[in-house]
């Protein structure tokens, strides 16, 4: 198997003695969406903090296109890896705009202003999402989940290889919702890895290319969408009663 994309090799998670999962032995590869599904508090999101490098792994190693973590710069690992967490605010009465371009920093020279060409790419970063209208609106007056897509188009904006995604849909409406799921079906035709994080098992159906499922401590299982996905395998990963799935007649037949 090649040795690019974002791998982690017998990786354990968790903080000072407190170990939440260990044995994690994954990879992303550029042109690929994973999906990681697991229950509230099973450690998804210090596995991304740790991928990321935002946290040190307990035991085991992440490594970038083949190069430990630890042996990027900053600069050259922010072109390689973006991150979009669960919820984030701005401590400064930033524009979307600037707050967007935010996500250029790496491409800039130490203290040099934003090009116009990275204002035209914030632009367009924005208008994927569908905000292009909130450029100039302030950061810390916008809607939760307005704000949740300013993170999303800032990450985009870092033109980065690959992409992590901490439920960047939980706070979304459903038109909202497709259309981050679009966008990342659209980063993967452009080459880019994402490992994404979601609660919701048919968003993972719509985007994932491969699925793994983490609970207890470590993966449970990993692999095709349509084997991850089965009612027997996400019964097992929630340890839900045989008739979770049964749904009123009405709205199986379509509605
Ligand atoms: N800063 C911290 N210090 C110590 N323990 C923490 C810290 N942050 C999270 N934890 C614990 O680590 C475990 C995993 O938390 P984490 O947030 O990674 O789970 P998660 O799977 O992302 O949860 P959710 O789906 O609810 O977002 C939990 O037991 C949590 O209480």
């Amino acid at each position: 198997m090649s040795e690019q994309g974002l791998e982690a090799i017998e990786l354990a998670v968790g903080y000072g003695r407190k170990q939440v999962a260990s044995n994690v032995n994954l990879r992303v590869q550029t042109g690929q969406v994973v999906c990681l599904l697991g229950p509230n508090g099973s450690g998804k999101s210090t596995l991304l903090r740790t991928l990321l490098g935002l946290q040190p792994p307990l035991g085991g190693q992440v490594k970038v296109q083949g190069k430990p973590l630890e042996q990027w710069r900053a600069r050259a690992l922010a072109r390689q890896l973006a991150y979009v967490p669960q919820a984030q605010d701005s401590a400064f009465a930033f524009t979307v705009e600037q707050w967007v371009l935010l996500g250029c920093a790496s491409e800039l020279a130490w203290y040099s202003q934003p090009r116009a060409a990275d204002r035209q790419w914030a632009g367009v970063c924005l208008e994927r999402l569908g905000i292009g209208q909130l450029a100039q609106k302030r950061i810390d007056q916008i809607s939760g989940g307005e704000r949740q897509l300013c993170v999303i188009a800032r990450a985009l904006a870092q033109r980065s290889q690959f992409l992590i995604m901490d439920e960047p849909a939980s706070s979304l409406d459903f038109a909202n919702q497709l259309r981050v799921l679009d966008q990342v079906s659209h980063l993967r035709q452009e080459g880019l890895g994402v490992l994404l994080c979601t609660h919701q098992p048919e968003h993972a159906a719509r985007v994932a290319d491969w699925v793994i499922l983490y609970r207890d401590g470590g993966i449970l299982a990993q692999g095709q969408p349509c084997d991850m996905l089965s009612q027997a395998r996400l019964r097992q990963l929630y340890q839900l009663p045989a008739h979770a799935f049964e749904l009123p007649d009405w709205y199986a037949r379509g509605g």
